[in-house]
């Protein structure tokens, strides 16, 4: 079973000009080349690169590259006007980070505990390159546990029928205040309004190995259907209910003997090691969205 570690020197204590580079766009010969020069003309020194074309040709063209650049604070607008200079012209679409910037991160749950409390127990124990900065519920029952770890709590009921007031006073708390956005085990459907004006990734951890079982209650219709395998799948959240590009899944083997509460409770494991997988890549800038799917260099 794959454990979820720190790909990278634990997340909390990330080496000093360690910058990466992430370059998309239409495949064409010679862009490794171009990004892998312009690297070193400016001083900086290759650690990793990874990189995936969709088609031989006309294709799509994915790169992640770790660099070392000392003084890369400093240096990094001569940087950006030359990776400018030189991508723009190839029709490439790049982001710049620096690894010791953390990601902000709000995370909405509901009544459930154990996916938000284990990115809280993983985030202090400097699994996680995030800082999260709120949790949002439409429920009040986490506060304490919440607040135990230092994270502010925020209380949002969300009525049924109409959401929007409920949905704007979310938008209001996140907005420009976070990079990303986790539901973990938040039991409400996001209107499409939500996620237009959000303006950041939503992560979502569905209970189910994806496009098995969507929707509400899949270890019921697990159950139900006699499976020998339940799973999670972790997803960037879309209009279309558990529709969106997948980031990770994991399954593991039930029986016949098992009850639906044997289901929960197995897959809550799964649940949570695949959420904090996808979080930790997402916060490691290793994912990239293709359509609806994903390039993940794991
Ligand atoms: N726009 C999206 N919103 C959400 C998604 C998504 O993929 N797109 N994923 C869900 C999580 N989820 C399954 O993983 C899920 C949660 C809730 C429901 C649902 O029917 N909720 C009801 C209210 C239920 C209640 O009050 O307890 C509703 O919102 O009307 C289905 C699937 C999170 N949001």
């Amino acid at each position: 079973m794959t454990t979820v570690r720190p790909t990278e020197a634990s997340a909390a204590h990330q080496p000093a000009d360690r910058g990466r580079l992430m370059v998309h766009g239409a495949d064409r010969p010679g862009i490794v080349s171009a990004v892998s020069g312009l690297l070193t003309e400016q001083g900086a020194n290759i650690i990793s690169l990874d990189q995936h074309s969709t088609d031989h040709e006309g294709g799509r063209f994915f790169q992640r590259t770790e660099f070392h650049l000392p003084d890369l604070t400093v240096r990094r607008r001569d940087l950006e006007q030359a990776l400018d200079e030189t991508l723009q012209p190839l029709g490439m679409t790049w982001t710049l980070t620096e690894a010791q910037q953390r990601k902000r991160v709000a995370i909405f749950a509901s009544k459930m505990d154990h996916c938000l409390l284990d990115l809280l127990w993983r985030e202090r124990r400097g699994e996680l390159a995030m800082t999260t900065t709120m949790v949002v519920d439409n429920h009040p029952d986490l506060a304490e546990e919440v607040r135990g770890f230092g994270v502010p709590y925020f209380h949002v009921p969300v009525p049924k029928g109409d959401k929007s007031e409920a949905e704007q006073r979310q938008i209001d708390l996140v907005k420009d205040n976070v990079d990303f956005v986790i539901l973990a085990r938040y039991m409400q459907i996001l209107s499409s309004d939500f996620l237009e004006n959000v303006g950041v990734p939503v992560i979502n951890i569905h209970h189910s190995f994806l496009p098995a079982f969507m929707g509400a209650g899949p270890y019921f219709k697990a159950k139900e259907r006699g499976v020998k395998l339940i799973g999670a799948t972790a997803h960037y959240v879309t209009e279309d209910l558990d529709e969106g590009p997948i980031i990770e899944q994991d399954v593991a083997r039930v029986t016949h003997a098992d009850t639906v509460d044997d289901l929960t409770r197995t897959g809550a494991d799964v649940e949570r090691r695949v959420l904090a997988r996808a979080v930790a890549w997402h916060c490691e800038d290793r994912v990239f969205r293709d359509g609806n799917s994903t390039v993940v260099f794991a």
